[in-house]
């Protein structure tokens, strides 16, 4: 279980994130929502713990942030807004680049086969020639290499087309349930939300997107 309490972000006297406290557990996908500046992103920082929090603690299956960030490092898969590939490299070798700065071993057919459960086959292609989405599916078969207990996820879906969207909603929803999986994930597409997600953060100033998911009957936790 992922445990955040009283968690407070501030850059200087810019306060971001103030007294959050929610828990994710195993097999769940967790919608983050929010206008633009809201502070989604900085919150994924922390949990991706790139950046510290200013206040608060946060523990992930009883280890403490503060005290086993190495640990803790292992079990996070993070997928930044923007795409992080080796564009000149294949996809073969990217999986294969990334297997190795990873801390487990992973044969070539089993990476192959990360990619093909999320529908890329363009195995031998170099990046620079696949489109956006399978780019994105890429970059999203690459955190999941050294098998992670939280994905976290900024806007993996932004910019690509329908069809891919939901192959990437699918493989997210299988390995959320099958492997126990707490998933993270941000989008200002309220359908991908409404579709994905087990419960909805809403952060930020702006009821919009709360207002918009009234009606969900999602369960919505807002700050
Ligand atoms: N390192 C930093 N130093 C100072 N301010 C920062 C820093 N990082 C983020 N911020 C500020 O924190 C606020 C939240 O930014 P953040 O990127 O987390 O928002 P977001 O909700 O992810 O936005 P978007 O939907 O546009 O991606 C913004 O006002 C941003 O300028």
């Amino acid at each position: 279980m992922l445990n955040i309490e009283s968690l407070h972000k501030s850059f200087r006297e810019n306060v971001i994130l103030h007294n959050l406290t929610f828990t994710v557990n195993p097999g769940e996908i967790i919608g983050l929502v929010g206008e633009n500046g809201a502070g989604k992103s900085t919150l994924l920082h922390i949990l991706a713990t790139i950046s510290k929090p200013s206040e608060g603690s946060i523990s992930l299956n009883d280890l403490s942030y503060t005290t086993e960030r190495k640990k803790i490092r292992k079990l996070i898969g993070y997928v930044p807004q923007d795409i992080a590939v080796w564009e000149d490299l294949t996809v073969e070798e990217n999986m294969v680049f990334f297997e190795k700065l990873s801390w487990v071993n992973q044969t070539k057919e089993e990476l192959r086969n990360l990619c093909q459960e999320m529908k890329l086959y363009k195995w031998k292609e170099p990046v620079n020639t696949l489109s956006g989405g399978m780019k994105r599916k890429l970059n999203l078969a690459i955190s999941l290499i050294h098998h992670p207990k939280v994905l976290l996820l900024d806007e993996p879906t932004v910019g690509i087309d329908l069809k891919s969207r939901k192959e990437i909603g699918t493989y997210l929803q299988k390995q959320a349930v099958e492997n126990e999986l707490m998933i993270i994930y941000t989008s200002h597409d309220m359908d991908e939300i409404n579709e994905l997600c087990n419960r909805v953060i809403c952060i930020g100033k702006d009821p919009f997107y709360k207002d918009m998911l009234l009606n969900s009957g999602k369960e919505i936790i807002s700050f």
